[in-house]
């Protein structure tokens, strides 16, 4: 029997059916139990509805008006008083309440814990609010009223003053979602949607906030909510959570520790210089070992039931991202970055486990634990769970590397009760494509004479180095997407378009050959605090209050290591104009430009007053509004040591120490791989009194070559405080400099490492500069004393070392694209800087000034013109759309989300798109959706953020 319903704007609850004809009244029979709710559902709107019809006359106020209340459990007043009284007010009664059902209020006097739980998003009363709201005749705070006691998590906004229009905006799209017709209501307010009912609320202002921005605003009401303020920036306990929570925080905090410690490591059993035996050319074997699943594997691995269930670690809040899920999760499409609800919906038999940041790091210490025991020439930590190791001279073939490999996976899997996997390859890129076939939990090797077979078959974007900017470009020059159709291009073709190191690096990628070598970790260069998440401000004063906070957080950690700096750098991730107030991610950065901004100081510092000044002098110049900051960070680099006793690294010790290796069992506890380097240190201090007497860091630890290649003159033009330590480096080394070249000499500078050759080099640079300078504008007739000019050619040089040249750079500033650059390997990403004599800083600048391209679908840009274009699209094709329209609309989303960088935009359309088949369910659209929400995530991927929420 059909169901006949008149259409009418009546809220919940006032449906009027034609109750004779209505099915709701026939017998349950066999139906199943989702349509004896549907019923019963019914069968209750009916009878309030005749309840409503007697109260119209009768009705009292319109207090409640656009509000919709339900009762739960025991109440006084009763349950049937407070529904009249509900209704008398012109509010909504609803009787039935399921999980669809979009609520203003829930009225009760008492919850039991698991029913607060279940309702702690929502807005629960008790029966008193009702009865004085109705004495007072006017809408009361319903927050002096609450049955719950808030939550932290709860992430419902309640604003007193404006809670109604928000009420009957919900109730309103509620009740338009219930009629049964093609009106097709918006998923997701667009951004003028937004700013339009931002303009609403914010008429309730008072009248010192009105000149705020409409995003300052925006977070002024956000912020009302006590709930919301603690979970951000506001909270003055904030960065303390923040960095106890964010596994991102912990994720590069013990990389960084583990990096010290295997520096201190290989440094005290003497393997630092002499290990690199084996020239380039000469056969390698590399290894990189991974966990499987690491933190889902740690929190499951003392419980072998969970290990066979679909796990996934996450906060737990729909919309937060898994950070590991385990294989058996896999098998349903879930992966790790995907946000929990969306990873529900494929599997909603889904165990979500709260992190446990102490164990993973506990795991952490065994596994590496293991990899010291390991005879090696260089062990690499790439992160907390994942390491690099050059076997090159223990082994002498694969088979020994798979033996190897096999006793690493059977020892860690003891100590820990976790699985490794293990590529094996001749270099690092031929291992870690290894790793990847050989996980989960097994062992893989790709040889030489196979990697170029086996490399074919792989999409051009499992290359590293490449993204999607230079993949998709590979694509519309070449028309190239497997790593086969790459190895087809010529070198030079490859270099003409790419430039001479990108297309080589491709070229040889592309062959599976990888200059990268593993070398020695590098001393901490820099020290950073980054906060990305619950960055919400209103004022500027609530920025520079955050900024002081953050350089606290900041000195705090220096102070750790006793150091100062010399350059200080300011890092705000801006939300780009057009882009929604609230980013998908509860209280995230969302979309953002990254701006940075550095000041350099002459003399290293630690002062907070100092530091504090020109700090907030930077913020200000960036002339960002305080309500668009998603993001804040700190860097301090240009680091110098200012205590005489290091505690860990001794940067000017001499390299070369007694050739120790690491036997079995040294370094078995990881307490005592401390307690090692520090007796390492003592010991050497107490040898050498001269050793750690100097305060320069340099950016790579060196050892300097013979005498006879530095020459005074080479040694008179670096900056005094490296002019310093290699003098003492020198005496340690019992070296001396017998010859006095004039210039730069090549060979010295060929033995430097690359960071410091740079800062060399464009130290001289800017000497020779300054010379000619000082040259074109000396007076004719001044004699400068020769000893004076050089003097201050040096103070001058280190001075301006330490600025950036701006003139010089600015004229440099169009041609390097920072989102192509971010997608190269760091070493290209250094020598692509470099060409182009620029900063990461100029490139930031340049983002900014070029916004993100608006890409055109049809002519049509804008989501209303394409939401007109879809529909039509839609009518047009009533059996479903044509396959190359479907790809090519696709295609056009994957550009939205890569491209354009709106999120926003391409979720929109998707939607709309599954709002304009839902009445009709055409099966070819449905499938022509399906491919749509594939691009979608796909792009999502290849731009590394989470998928969009599309089910
Ligand atoms: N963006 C990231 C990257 C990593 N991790 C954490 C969770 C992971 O468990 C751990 C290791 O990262 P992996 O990339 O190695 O991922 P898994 O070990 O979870 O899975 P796989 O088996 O693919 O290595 O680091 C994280 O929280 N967020
Ligand atoms: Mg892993
Ligand atoms: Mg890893």
């Amino acid at each position: 029997m059909a169901l006949q319903r008149k259409k009418r704007d009546h809220p919940n609850g006032k449906a009027d059916f034609n109750e004779l004809e209505d099915d709701a009244y026939e017998s349950v029979g066999f139906h199943d139990y989702g349509d004896y709710f549907e019923r019963k559902k019914r069968k209750l709107q009916n009878q309030n509805a005749a309840l409503y019809r007697d109260t119209e006359e009768s009705s009292t106020s319109n207090i409640f008006k656009g509000l919709s209340m339900a009762i739960n459990g025991y109440t006084n007043p009763s349950y049937s008083e407070l529904r009249t009284m509900i209704i008398q007010n012109g509010g909504t009664f609803v009787q039935y309440v399921d999980k669809k059902t979009s609520l203003s209020f829930l009225i009760c006097s008492f919850l039991t814990p698991s029913k607060a739980n279940q309702w702690k998003h929502h807005k629960v009363v008790t029966p008193q609010w009702i009865v004085d709201c109705i004495n007072k005749k006017k809408l009361l705070p319903w927050t002096n009223y609450r049955a719950i006691q808030p939550v932290a998590s709860q992430s419902l906004l309640s604003f007193p003053e404006t809670y109604r229009e928000r009420d009957s905006q919900l109730s309103k799209q509620h009740h338009e979602s219930l009629k049964v017709d093609s009106q097709v209501e918006d998923a997701l307010p667009s951004y003028n949607e937004e700013q339009t009912e931002m303009k609403e609320r914010s008429e309730n202002l008072p009248d010192s906030l009105k000149s705020l921005s409409n995003s300052a605003r925006h977070n002024y009401l956000l912020l009302k909510n006590p709930n919301i303020r603690k979970s951000t920036t506001q909270n003055p306990e904030f960065l303390q959570k923040f960095f106890n929570s964010s596994r991102l925080h912990h994720l590069s905090t013990w990389k960084t520790a583990l990096k010290e410690e295997i520096q201190i490591m290989t440094a005290s059993t003497g393997l630092t210089s002499s290990r690199n035996l084996k020239s380039i050319n000469e056969k390698h074997f590399i290894m990189h070992v991974d966990f499987d699943c690491f933190f889902a594997a740690v929190s499951t691995r003392n419980t072998g039931d969970l290990q066979l269930k679909p796990v996934a670690v996450a906060h737990g809040i729909k919309n937060s991202e898994i950070a590991s899920c385990n294989y058996e999760a896999r098998k349903y499409g879930i992966k790790n970055g995907m946000f929990v609800s969306t990873a529900k919906s494929l599997c909603p038999s889904l165990v979500l486990v709260d992190y446990d940041f102490d164990a993973y790091e506990a795991v952490s210490r065994e596994f590496y634990s293991v990899l010291v025991d390991t005879p090696n020439d260089y062990l690499k930590v790439i992160s907390i769970d994942e390491a690099l190791l050059d076997l090159t001279n223990h082994v002498q073939c694969f088979e020994d590397c798979v033996n190897i490999a096999e006793s690493i996976r059977t020892r860690v899997r003891m100590k820990t009760n976790c699985d490794v996997s293990v590529g094996i390859g001749s270099n690092v890129l031929l291992a870690r494509l290894a790793l990847r076939k050989a996980k989960p939990h097994n062992v893989f090797y790709i040889k030489d004479e196979d990697a170029s077979v086996y490399m074919q078959s792989l999409p051009v974007q499992d290359l590293p180095g490449v993204g999607p900017s230079q993949s998709s470009k590979l694509f519309e020059l070449f028309n190239v997407k497997f790593v086969g159709d790459l190895q087809r291009l010529n070198k030079n073709v490859l270099q003409k378009s790419f430039g001479t190191n990108y297309g080589l690096h491709l070229y040889n990628i592309s062959r599976g050959i990888d200059t990268d070598v593993i070398t020695n970790e590098t001393p901490r260069r820099s020290i950073s605090v980054d906060v990305n998440w619950g960055v919400r401000f209103v004022f500027l004063e609530d920025a520079m209050d955050f900024l002081k906070r953050l350089l606290q957080e900041l000195l705090n950690r220096m102070s750790k290591c006793d150091v100062s700096l010399h350059q200080l750098q300011l890092r705000v991730l801006k939300r780009p104009e057009n882009v929604s107030f609230d980013p998908v991610k509860y209280l995230g950065a969302g979309e953002v430009t990254p701006l940075t901004r550095s000041i350099m100081f002459t003399s290293a510092t630690k002062s907070f007053d100092i530091l504090y000044k020109r700090l907030t002098n930077l913020f200000i110049s960036l002339d960002v509004d305080p309500g668009d900051v998603r993001g804040i960070g700190l860097q301090a680099s240009k680091i110098v040591k200012d205590t005489k006793n290091e505690k860990l690294f001794n940067f000017n010790a001499p390299i070369k120490t007694p050739q120790k290796k690491i036997v079995s069992g040294q370094f078995g506890s990881p307490n005592r791989l401390h307690s090692q380097a520090q007796e390492f240190d003592k010991s050497n201090e107490d040898n050498d009194p001269s050793l750690a007497r100097d305060t320069f860091i340099p950016s790579t630890p060196y050892d300097l070559p013979s005498s006879s290649q530095i020459s005074p003159g080479v040694l008179a033009q670096l900056p005094q405080s490296m002019q310093g330590s290699i003098k003492r480096q020198l005496d340690v080394q019992n070296k001396r400099i017998d010859e006095i070249p004039s210039q730069l000499d090549p060979l010295f500078l060929k033995e430097l490492p690359t960071p410091i050759r740079n800062e060399v080099k464009e130290d001289h640079e800017i000497t020779i500069n300054k010379r000619l300078k000082l040259k074109s504008h000396a007076l004719p007739n001044v004699k400068v004393p020769e000893d004076t000019v050089k003097k201050i050619q040096q103070q001058d040089a280190f001075e301006r070392m330490l600025r950036p040249n701006k003139k010089e750079k600015k004229q440099y500033l169009p041609q390097v694209d920072l989102q192509v650059l971010e997608e190269l390997p760091k070493e290209i990403q250094e020598s692509v800087l470099e060409e182009n004599r620029l900063s990461r800083y100029d490139l930031a600048r340049e983002v900014k000034m070029k916004p993100n391209p608006v890409i055109s679908f049809q002519q049509k840009q804008s989501i209303d013109d394409l939401r007109e274009l879809l529909a039509k699209w839609y009518q047009k094709s009533p059996r479903g759309p044509n396959s190359h329209d479907v790809d090519y609309f696709s295609r056009y989303l994957g550009r939205v989300i890569r491209e354009e960088r709106n999120l926003l935009k391409a979720q929109a359309l998707v939607r709309w798109l599954q709002q304009l088949n839902r009445k009709d369910k055409t099966a070819a659209w449905q499938t022509a959706i399906e491919k749509t929400i594939e691009a979608v995530q796909e792009a999502c991927l290849v731009r590394n953020t989470p998928p969009l929420v599309l089910l």
